[in-house]
């Protein structure tokens, strides 16, 4: 019989004898292409349905004895395995046949297990094409054996990504028999320059093992080089997270667990991320998820000292902040696109709706398109109208002749210049947050920008006053986790393209870009409408949208 374990434990398998299966509309002794049943052992079967793969014993195996209590229990006579866990197929001789999966054996771990089966000789091609059918499934539109640079951070969150990187992912990735460079970073601003050089035709994709901080490297070592727009759209970044808040990763594969996002990654496409430019003084840099002034940005950076507490050093230092009810003056221009809370949620609805039409037209109904997200499909009717009226302002449409050059030109210059037309400024005394999100999730359970897309051409703005009590922030903070922030009336929610930031009346504090402390000094930032590119697992973002988007009908859908 078929024996299913760990790999580690493969010694143990039973060989099988295999066949292949005459069934109605199958041709007789031989699998067509197609086909979707391998005989194996005489009576087993292999049965490849729409979303696993069903391993089925003929003969029932022995129930177990219990030793005399208890009635005997009868053993199951069929595993399943989902495709999406399939890792790899093939004939490793002429008469075995391997299958590599991700077994779920914890909650929050997985682990690489596989399936030997012995092929009867005479029908090794049929097994091949079988092997064939079942990988195409399995894969769907992702690319099969992705090229991996892989970076890991040793000092990354609370330490442990070695280990989370040799005992999680890569094991994942080699049974997946993707082909990796790993390399170890050994100082601060390494992944810049790894990035910057890094060959960009020889890998599908440069892999941190971190926390947010490589990826934002990552980011910004691509954008250094001369032939930038090429690089951040030809090499996609993906993320194992192995840091305290793993944002990328939850936004991109709905999971902070290590092994998780390490299949995701194997099974993921690649899609375009908006980029956010950041001038300050004279240098200007890309961040890929998160600006913040206010109590946020001190909560994570004033609290570097307290790592040791993990993800709980934020919320420690949000409720020491709050209670001293501090605020944050400070003058904001803002280039707003969308105003109001229901305009936000509609737009989220039109850009969702577009992404399940657009992969239902493709015939992919998971969404698990490599078009999704990009906007870029070929169905116009179902285009959403923010990613027409947003055409003027995406990279590629103002640098498709230049694509070797470096960053795209800033459409509304640098902070040093002139407030550009029509931005509406306005001096706040009581800021108490500033946050802007280019992703959904900051961290687990920290769902702040529901309304976030990912190729969008726009960032979500959240401002929270500072003098609110401290019930009512209390409150705002429970709201993050229940989903129901973005309707709090304290909360403002904007959707917007470009904005200043000028803080006043104080020596020193935290301003963030993508969790990494930069000067405190005025800032202006501009969204680059897909200049990144990323592995994600559906072609967008895994986080649920704000609450009650999705009460529309199909035929909403349609017009909308
Ligand atoms: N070998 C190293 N020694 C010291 N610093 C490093 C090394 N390798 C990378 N770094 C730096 O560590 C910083 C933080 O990296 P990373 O995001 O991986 O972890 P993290 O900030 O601890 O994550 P989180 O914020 O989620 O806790 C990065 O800015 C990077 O420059």
């Amino acid at each position: 019989m078929a024996s299913l374990a760990p790999a580690m434990t493969s010694s143990s398998h039973d060989a099988l004898h295999a066949d292949v299966k005459s069934t109605p509309g199958l041709a007789s002794g031989g699998a067509a292409a197609g086909d979707d049943i391998l005989v194996v052992d005489g009576d087993s079967t292999l049965s490849l349905g729409p979303d696993s793969l069903l391993l089925t014993r003929s003969t029932p195996t022995k129930p177990k004895r219990t030793c005399g209590f208890g009635p005997t229990k009868p053993t199951s006579n069929a595993k399943s395995i989902p495709l999406y866990n399939v890792l790899w197929a093939e004939l490793t001789s002429p008469t075995t046949l391997t299958i590599d999966y991700a077994d779920q054996t914890a909650p929050k771990k997985l682990r690489v297990a596989n399936l030997t089966l012995s092929v009867q000789d005479d029908h090794a091609d049929a097994a091949r094409r079988w092997t064939d059918n079942l990988l195409e499934r399995a894969y769907g539109p992702a690319k099969l054996r992705k090229r991996a640079k892989v970076l890991v951070n040793p000092h990354a969150g609370p330490g442990g990504a070695d280990k989370l990187w040799d005992h999680e992912a890569k094991p994942i990735f080699e049974a997946a028999r993707m082909a990796l460079d790993v390399v170890r970073t050994k100082y601060s601003g390494e992944a810049i320059e790894i990035a910057q050089g890094v060959d960009i035709d020889a890998f599908d994709t440069i892999v941190a093992c971190s926390g947010d901080g490589l990826p934002h490297e990552i980011f910004n070592g691509l954008g250094k080089r001369p032939d930038a727009r090429r690089a951040l759209g030809k090499l996609a970044v993906s993320h194992i997270p192995c840091g305290s808040g793993n944002a990328m990763s939850c936004n991109l594969y709905g999971t902070h667990r290590a092994s998780f996002a390490a299949l995701a990654i194997v099974k993921g496409v690649s899609a375009p991320l908006d980029l956010v430019s950041i001038t300050q003084g004279d240098n200007r840099i890309l961040s890929f998820l998160s600006q913040a002034l206010g109590t946020v940005a001190e909560s994570d950076l004033a609290t570097e000292h307290l790592r040791w507490m993990g993800g709980a050093r934020f919320t420690y230092g949000f409720l020491v902040r709050l209670f001293k009810k501090k605020v944050y003056p400070c003058d904001i221009a803002v280039k707003v696109e969308i105003e109001d809370k229901d305009g936000v949620k509609e737009h989220y609805k039109r850009v969702r709706s577009y992404h399940s039409l657009h992969a239902l037209a493709n015939g992919n109904g998971n969404g698990n398109a490599s078009g999704n997200g990009h906007g870029n499909g070929s169905s116009n009717s179902l285009k959403p109208k923010v990613e027409e009226a947003d055409s003027g302002s995406s990279v590629a449409a103002t640098s498709s002749a230049s694509n070797d050059e470096g960053l795209p030109p800033l459409e509304y210059g640098t902070v040093k210049d002139k407030l550009p037309e029509g931005w509406e400024l306005v001096s706040y005394d009581n800021m108490g947050n500033f946050y802007c999100g280019n992703m959904a999730y900051m961290a687990p359970d920290a769902n702040f920008f529901s309304a976030a897309c990912a190729n969008d051409g726009l960032i979500d703005l959240i401002c929270i006053d500072g003098d609110v009590s401290p019930a009512t922030s209390i409150n705002l903070l429970l709201s993050v986790e229940s989903g129901k922030f973005f309707d709090n009336p304290h909360v403002s929610y904007r959707k917007i393209k470009a904005f200043r930031i000028t803080p006043r009346n104080q020596e020193d504090g935290y301003i963030s870009i993508d969790g990494e402390r930069v000067p405190f000094e005025p800032f202006q930032a501009e969204v680059h409408r897909g200049l990144g590119t990323v592995i994600s697992k559906s072609g967008g973002f895994q986080a649920p949208g704000p609450r009650d988007w999705d009460s529309v009908t199909m035929a909403d859908r349609l017009l909308a």
